[in-house]
């Protein structure tokens, strides 16, 4: 397999340096074939060519078959960078030219993470699920956009919310693929209420639903009461799909539940067999820097890679499994601890989970 690594800014590469050395060992010990090939994306780009985004790297990752990114974002890029330059070195440019239209982001609760979790163990015990975020059309992408000056002199800032019924089709599909390997339920989530584009999407995926997946049950919320029942009831919950907005935000909601952000791992697929894995957290600039970044959402990351593009479900399932018990045995983050908890560093817990690993590989 040949894998494009992307580290990026801020807590990126140390949470990637983690996810590789568990890759290497997937090679080393369990026969992947591993090609990997490293580039800058974001602030280091700047820095060393004067770009955020070299011709060299952009041709590699059109190419790619699999990407790992780790994350992109600096407050002084703002700054520094022109927009133009931004946009040719950014997340939302990749996602969009690769037609990553599927972002998975599966959300499980630990038992073992019970007590970093700020809902209540009744509540929260169990919670298992999936959000489907629409990723390469929506708010993020629809134009008109941009800040005009306005006749008086204030400006007027635009961003624009639109679907097409094809986007929508293609996104509840996904889902309902999904749920078919897991509970077989679906709960779509829009705005129906006020948006126009959220009556399209609550239109086409009850369509969708009923006409193609007649053995998934499909339920629809609304975007507000979904944030609501995601702390409320989330083991109500098996599948989620949303648009890109939602989805951002319902996702880091979602990450609450788990205690930590840094616990989220991310696949965002097409249709011609590409695919990106990346942590849903972004640069962490408050702790970047200082080794104690939770890797384990790009580690898990590194999991679902090794389930769709490398097709080796045994070794995604050793993987998580691997997770699961540093978790049990006590092996916490900062951001997962509780207190009086024993902490290590980001490369402590690569360390417990290869550890982990070398113990399921002598089990064998
Ligand atoms: N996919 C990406 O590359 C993303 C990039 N961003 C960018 O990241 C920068 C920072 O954004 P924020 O809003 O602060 O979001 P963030 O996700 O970087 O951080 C939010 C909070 O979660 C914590 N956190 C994040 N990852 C963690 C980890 N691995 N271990 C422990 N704690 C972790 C941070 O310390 C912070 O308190 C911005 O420039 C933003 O645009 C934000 C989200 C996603
Ligand atoms: C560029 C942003 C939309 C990234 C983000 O927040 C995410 O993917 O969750
Ligand atoms: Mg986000």
């Amino acid at each position: 397999m040949k894998l494009l690594v992307l580290p990026g800014d801020g807590v990126g590469p140390e949470v990637t340096a983690q996810a590789l050395r568990v890759l290497h060992w997937f090679a080393e010990h369990r026969g992947l074939a591993l090609e990997v090939t490293e580039r800058g994306f974001g602030l280091v780009n700047w820095q060393r060519h004067g770009t955020l985004m070299p011709d060299e790297t952009w041709d590699r990752i059109e190419a790619a078959e699999a990407i790992l990114f780790g994350a992109i974002g600096s407050l002084d890029q703002q700054a520094v960078i022109p927009s133009e330059e931004r946009r040719k070195g950014s997340l939302l440019r990749m996602r969009k030219a690769l037609d990553l239209y599927a972002n998975i982001r599966p959300i499980r609760l630990l038992d073992a993470l019970l007590e970093a979790s700020p809902l209540k163990p009744r509540v929260a015990k169990g919670a298992d699920f999936v959000i489907l975020r629409e990723l390469t059309a929506g708010m993020y992408f629809g134009t008109p956009r941009g800040v005009e000056t306005l006749p008086d002199g204030t400006r007027r800032g635009v961003n624009t919310h639109s679907y097409t019924e094809g986007e929508i089709a293609r996104a509840i599909r996904f889902a309902c693929r999904l749920a078919r390997e897991r509970r077989g339920h679906v709960t779509s989530v829009d705005k129906a209420n006020v948006m126009e584009a959220g009556a399209l999407w609550r239109e086409v995926a009850g369509r969708v639903a009923r006409e193609e997946f007649p053995d998934v049950t499909l339920e629809h919320m609304l975007a507000d009461n979904c944030a609501i029942q995601i702390a409320r009831d989330p083991r109500r919950f098996d599948v989620i799909v949303t648009d890109n907005l939602f989805g951002d935000l319902l996702s880091d909601a979602g990450g609450a539940i788990l205690g930590s952000l840094g616990m989220l791992p991310s696949a965002s697929v097409n249709d011609r067999g590409q695919a990106l894995y990346e942590p849903v957290h972004g640069s962490a600039p408050d702790i970047a820097g200082k080794g104690v970044a939770n890797p384990l959402g790009a580690i898990l990351s590194a999991a679902l890679l090794l389930r769709w593009t490398a097709k080796r479900p045994e070794d995604a399932a050793m993987l998580e499994l691997a997770v699961d018990r540093a978790l049990d045995g006590g092996t916490r983050t900062a951001d997962i601890a509780a207190p009086g908890e024993r902490v290590v560093s980001t490369s402590g817990m690569g360390d417990a989970v290869l550890h982990e690993l070398s113990l399921l590989q002598r089990e064998a």
